[in-house]
């Protein structure tokens, strides 16, 4: 039955997905395709996801991993290297299964140690791929240690990103977990082949949630959590009807005792309850109405993709969230672990 209080809504999808590898991966696989059609696969493992063998091999892995009759669809990604070929792009292109390629400057975030160490050095393979018509993801920070750790998304808007997207007029580039009013201001005011991806932990949460009244390691991620005024601009931009700014979770599982630690890693988990996080922050915004086109609309538009045809419900009902979820050997504490949320997905 439809109660008055349920939200029903196109089945969304999640345009920036870690689901690992390994013993950990079936639990965390299962929470995101309860809620999403399709998803982006990060392909930061450890080793990365380089070329397009090792990419139907983790999609094998992912699909085996599945709950049986789950529709879930794992979109493939590779990881962008100096080593890069555009034979390989072609590769990827054609097996039909790899949706986009995945630029980490080298030392930006979690894993990238093998990513790209000159940009400029990329043009054949960017080349390639705007032949192809595979999107470019990018984790769009720079990586200088001289600039301010708040600073890098900013700095790379100017220094990067900006020339990307003059010099490859028809690569569609996505600007990956955009933290700032700068990148909100920089897609808005971009071409139509410039989108973005924005998290439920940056819409809601700004960095006193990392720092203020003791050290959080749960809210720390990368891009790091900015200002209020930053977050205002992300919900400005995320329940504007603007067709460029798409959900994409980034949820980054990390077992417990590696975010609790001396040198805790980057990463929010929030698959437990991706869609619900981005309704409480609609909701708060007065723009409910508006979630639909952001979460199962907006990102296959631009990936050019047909919309679901299912839908998910969406019930007015507080629960409170785990204190944390089993992954693998591990446990991974969830965004707002503990905290109540209003809306619950209904099964
Ligand atoms: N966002 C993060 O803080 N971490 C991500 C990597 C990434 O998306 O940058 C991860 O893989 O853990
Ligand atoms: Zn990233
Ligand atoms: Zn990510």
């Amino acid at each position: 039955m439809l109660s008055t209080e349920d939200l029903e809504i196109t089945r969304p999808d999640d345009w920036h997905l870690h689901l690992r590898d390994g013993p950990g991966m079936k639990d965390v696989v299962q929470l995101s395709a309860r809620q999403f059609g399709r998803a982006i696969i990060m392909p930061n493992l450890k080793p990365p996801i380089v070329n397009t063998k090792q990419a139907l091999s983790y999609r094998e892995r992912i699909l085996a991993a599945l709950p049986e009759r789950s529709q879930f669809t794992p979109l493939m990604t590779l990881y962008l290297t100096d080593g890069t070929t555009p034979d390989e792009i072609a590769k990827a292109k054609a097996s039909g299964a790899v949706a986009a390629c995945k630029l980490y400057p080298a030392g930006a975030t979690t894993n990238s140690e093998n990513g790209v160490t000159d940009i400029a050095r990329l043009a054949p393979v960017l080349e390639a791929m705007q032949r192809a018509n595979l999107p470019l993801l990018v984790h769009g920070e720079v990586t200088d240690p001289d600039v301010d750790i708040f600073d890098r998304e900013q700095g790379f808007i100017e220094s990067r990103l900006r020339a990307i997207v003059a010099d490859f007029p028809e690569l569609r580039v996505v600007f990956e977990h955009v933290t700032t009013a700068e990148a909100v201001d920089f897609v808005r005011d971009g071409p139509s082949t410039l989108g973005a991806t924005i998290t439920p932990h940056h819409l809601l949460y700004n960095r006193n949630a990392i720092l203020a009244g003791g050290i959080r390691p749960h809210f720390y991620c990368l891009p790091v959590l900015k200002r209020e005024r930053h977050r205002q601009a992300l919900l400005d931009a995320a329940t504007s009807g603007h067709p460029r700014f798409f959900l994409g979770t980034d949820s980054a599982p990390h077992p417990v005792q590696d975010k609790e630690s001396a040198c805790g890693c980057a990463g929010a988990f929030s698959a437990h309850a991706a869609v619900e996080l981005y309704a409480k922050a609609f909701e708060a915004a007065g723009a409910l109405d508006r979630l639909e086109a952001f979460a199962s609309h907006h990102g296959a538009d631009f990936y050019g993709l047909p919309r679901n045809t299912d839908k998910v419900r969406l019930r007015r009902e507080v629960w409170e969230v785990p204190a944390d979820y089993p992954f693998g050997d591990h446990r991974v504490v969830p965004l707002g672990a503990e905290e109540t949320l209003a809306w619950r997905l209904v099964d």
